[in-house]
């Protein structure tokens, strides 16, 4: 269980790193403490533990919004293993339109800019163009039940939900290869909240490998095929839903 049982989608060697509070007498803080991780194809890998164990900054690492002080971040592409340490921001930027869908809790949207055209961005970055790009966006917002009647509004102006949802549908058009979720429905009501989970677990059964941190137990139970626990920056357990977060209520 430690292992995928698919071939590697991401492997983690070693993963360390901290930061530096220079506001509090230059204190170092450290998030991670040597991580070790392999997420394999059509896997939904949840990483659970307490706060501040390190599940955001491991996220963070793999998307390279944070950089690691050391250790090895490995995409298997199709064109060969991509050492993500190593890339420029150019060509990380690139593989990440490309390959990363990363899903936080809140939408990052430029001003001015519609749903449908954020979501349409996105599907473009993956390499569709012109009016499939368009199409596949529509059909992501659709399939998300939000309201037609708001694709085309400025995105300062949606409800806290449906900012969700619209990051929900930017991160999983012409899926990525690998997705990354931060508390990804964590605004949503529960009929969306269902919507979104079933988007989610239809992907990992169509091969993306999914690394997600939900606080919600229902949602690692109902998605995980494995759940990784962290505790003080480190992986204390590493199992089956039920192993690590005991019996679904
Ligand atoms: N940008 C940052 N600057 C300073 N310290 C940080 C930063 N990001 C994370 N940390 C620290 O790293 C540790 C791990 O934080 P992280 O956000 O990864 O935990 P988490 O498990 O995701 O917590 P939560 O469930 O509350 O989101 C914490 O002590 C946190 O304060």
């Amino acid at each position: 269980m430690s292992q995928p049982a698919s071939p590697a989608v991401l492997t983690v060697r070693d993963l360390r790193k901290s930061f530096t509070l220079h506001t509090i007498d230059g204190r170092t803080v450290t998030s991670l403490h040597g991580v070790d991780l392999e997420v394999g194809r059509g896997e939904h890998v949840a990483l659970a533990g307490p706060s501040g164990a390190g599940k955001s900054s491991f996220l963070r690492c793999v998307h390279r919004s944070y950089l690691p002080d050391s250790g090895s971040i490995v995409l298997h592409t199709d064109d060969g293993p991509v050492e993500l340490t190593d890339l420029g921001d150019r060509e990380m930027a690139r593989l990440r339109g490309r390959e990363l869908g990363y899903v936080s809790q809140f939408l990052a949207a430029p001003p001015r800019t519609a749903p449908l055209e954020v979501v349409a961005a996105a599907a473009r970055r993956r390499g569709m163009t012109g009016s499939d790009a368009r199409d596949a966006a529509a059909a992501s917002l659709q399939r998300l039940a939000l309201d037609e009647a708001l694709w085309d509004v400025d995105c300062s102006v949606l409800s806290g939900g449906e900012r969700q949802r619209v990051n929900i549908a930017a991160g999983t058009v012409h899926p990525p290869r690998l997705l990354l979720l931060d508390e990804p429905v964590s605004a949503l009501d529960p009929a969306n909240r269902e919507r979104a989970l079933d988007l989610i677990d239809s992907l990992t059964a169509s091969g993306v490998a999914v690394l997600a941190v939900f606080h919600d137990l229902g949602a690692m139970h109902r998605l995980a095929t494995r759940v990784v626990r962290f505790a003080d920056g480190r992986i204390a357990q590493i199992g089956t839903a039920s192993d690590v977060l005991g019996v679904a209520a």
